[in-house]
């Protein structure tokens, strides 16, 4: 260490993260044109899903979603989901994620194509190449997992999300655990804010 001062010393102190990030279309920065096309994700969701897979014993599961943006060409992403009894009442908190959607962009419009960073709590990456089917429908393959050295064995997966009158509804395939590609969860969320 020297005695020199950092050229930021004695600068005033930094304040509050100075940019507007938001779920609700009604207030903040305004939507980027190029999230056009996934502007029916943005928003909170709450719903129930279920899920199995063949070295585990199936569950019910409830899960809140939220689509939110700073007014840039992205989404934010984020997902918490807690494992339920068949009445509703929590057992356990379960899954998390947050990731970012990005639109692909081509002469600087939004086209079809999306890829989807996601990062989960038990030491998985999965990065997914997608495609809008129709407005409200996107289709989405892993392209590439990347794992802790402590994380389970997963080599892909499948996502397929669509609103459907109004519902967010999806479903999610996995290779793992040296099992073929298949299904591990499904899931229909409601409009909750947004
Ligand atoms: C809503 C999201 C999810 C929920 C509620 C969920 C729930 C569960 C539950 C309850 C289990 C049983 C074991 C345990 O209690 O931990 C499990 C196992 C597992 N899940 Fe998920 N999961 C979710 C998402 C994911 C995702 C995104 C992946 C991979 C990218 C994944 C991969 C696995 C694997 C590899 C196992 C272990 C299977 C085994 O060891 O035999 N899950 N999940």
């Amino acid at each position: 260490m020297t005695d020199e001062q950092p050229p930021w010393a004695g600068l005033a102190q930094v304040g509050e993260y100075p940019y507007e990030e938001t779920h609700d279309l009604r207030v903040g920065p305004d939507l980027h044109p190029a999230l056009l096309g996934l502007l029916p994700l943005v928003g909170v969701w709450r719903g129930r899903g279920q899920g199995d897979y063949p070295t585990i014993e199936g569950f019910h599961y409830a899960q809140e979603i939220r689509f939110s943006h700073d007014g840039r060409p992205f989404l934010f992403y984020e997902s918490r989901a807690w494992v339920i009894d068949v009445d509703g009442n929590p057992i356990k908190p379960s899954n998390r994620e947050t990731g970012w959607w990005r639109p692909v962009l081509a002469d600087g419009k939004a086209t079809d194509e999306v890829e989807v960073l996601l990062s989960q709590p038990t030491g998985i990456m999965e990065l997914y190449i997608g495609q809008a089917k129709g407005t409200t429908q996107w289709d989405m393959a892993t392209d590439a997992v990347v794992r802790t050295s402590t994380a389970k064995e997963v080599r892909g997966a499948k996502r397929l999300y669509g609103i459907v009158e109004g519902a967010l509804l999806y479903a999610f395939d996995l290779a793992a655990v040296g099992q073929p590609l298949q299904p591990h969860l499904s899931a229909r969320l409601e409009r909750v804010a947004g």
